[in-house]
């Protein structure tokens, strides 16, 4: 395993590394020049630029580097990191189910292909961030889906969260094209995806986390480089599973709170000042307090993480009855409507109103 985080300038990154950054998006070193700062210890990265281009059915010189991108579902999170992708100097090619989601992109320089073939067939890397197995699987593998446009010298980077089962059928798929494959979910949210601030777990072609790690670095933070297709999938959804259950308890105590009379607003005071301080009590608990759940993370995605969280636990007969509990409350949550509110709004599944 390895990982990387964003320092200020690219003096860690070899010359080839730079030269290639660049040419992916020629603004890149500005655009790393203004993160702040991170110290690191990592093992260089070697890119291989070279070797990709030269796979590249349509890259016969060196001047004509990989550098189209695509990008496959522009939901609460796609959007802003295509967004990114762009502003930073890349050519991306977007398409997105629902048509008119592109169209803010396409204002901004992005070109637009009406199906996922035409965008994979039509770019050197392609990432996808779909709602879930079924959709990542129908974008992928469907009637006109990306595999249909992949080809040896291309790349297709699943940033979905999905299980593990799901991306070994889409790598298998991608890879018996001749391209390459790379999972990549990602933890963090909204704001994080418009501030480029992803962190990115990885697993799959080696050789295409190199070539996809300066398109990362715009969008995150930080990346780790897990292994084989299925490991990074496995990660994210331990990390979505820890925080479905935190989520729920917090809405356990901000109810206790205010039924014993006390304030929630100083309960998450207090909770931001000691030991289990997390970011996300700060900045959810104030609208949590006036029912507020303005849409992040949808509550329909943190159940289904949850679902497939359970499913890797049970496969190894890991007992999570905590993660199991919180589970059904987002269930309940999702029962009474509240699939497409924030996830937090699974507090509402503990008032008595929803509880009947
Ligand atoms: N929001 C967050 O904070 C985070 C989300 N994630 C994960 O990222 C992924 C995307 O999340 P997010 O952007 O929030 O979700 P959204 O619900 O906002 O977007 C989902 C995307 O998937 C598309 N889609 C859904 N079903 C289909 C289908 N059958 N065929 C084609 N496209 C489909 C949607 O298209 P359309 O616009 O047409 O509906 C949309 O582009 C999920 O796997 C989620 O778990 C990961 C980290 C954080
Ligand atoms: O999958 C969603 C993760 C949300 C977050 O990490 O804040």
């Amino acid at each position: 395993m390895s990982f990387l985080v964003k320092t200020t300038d690219c003096h860690h990154l070899s010359s080839t590394a730079m030269a290639m950054c660049s040419s992916f998006c020629p603004h890149l070193p500005n655009h790393f020049g203004g993160r702040p700062a991170y110290s690191f210890p990592t093992k260089p990265l070697s890119f291989s630029f070279k070797a990709f281009t030269s796979q590249a059915s349509n890259a016969s010189s060196k001047d004509e580097l990989p550098t189209r991108v695509g990008f496959l579902g522009l939901g609460i999170m796609g959007s802003p990191m295509a967004q990114n992708l762009i502003k930073s100097g890349c050519d991306v090619t977007v398409w997105n189910r629902t048509k008119s989601k592109c169209d803010p992109l396409i204002s901004l320089g992005a070109k637009y292909k009406p199906s996922p073939e035409e965008v994979a067939a039509s770019c050197d890397v392609t990432f996808a961030m779909l709602a879930d197995p079924e959709s990542a699987v129908d974008v992928a593998l469907g009637k006109h889906g990306a595999v249909n446009g992949m080809s040896s010298g291309k790349g297709y980077v699943d940033v979905s969260t999905v299980d593990g089962a799901t991306s070994k059928l889409i790598s298998g798929h991608i890879k018996s094209t001749g391209a390459s494959f790379l999972e990549a979910p990602v933890s963090g949210s909204k704001k994080p995806a418009e501030d480029g601030q992803l962190i990115f777990l990885t697993a799959g072609d080696k050789s295409l986390y190199e070539i996809a790690a300066p398109l990362l670095d715009v969008m995150g933070k930080s990346r780790f480089y897990l292994g084989d297709v299925g490991n990074g999938a496995a990660m994210k959804l331990v990390v979505n599973m820890i925080m479905g259950s935190m989520m729920a308890s917090f809405s356990e105590g901000l109810l206790l709170t205010e039924k014993i009379g006390l304030d929630p607003k100083v309960l998450v005071e207090v909770v931001s000042q000691g030991a289990i301080s997390a970011p996300m009590y700060s900045v959810k608990g104030p609208s949590m307090i006036q029912s507020l759940y303005p849409t992040a993370f949808p509550l329909k995605h943190q159940q289904k993480d949850l679902r497939l969280a359970l499913g890797l636990a049970e496969s190894v007969s890991q007992s999570t009855p905590i993660a199991a509990t919180a589970n059904e409350l987002y269930k309940v949550a999702k029962s009474h409507g509240l699939s497409d509110e924030d996830f937090s709004a699974v507090i509402e599944a503990l008032k008595p109103k929803l509880q009947q």
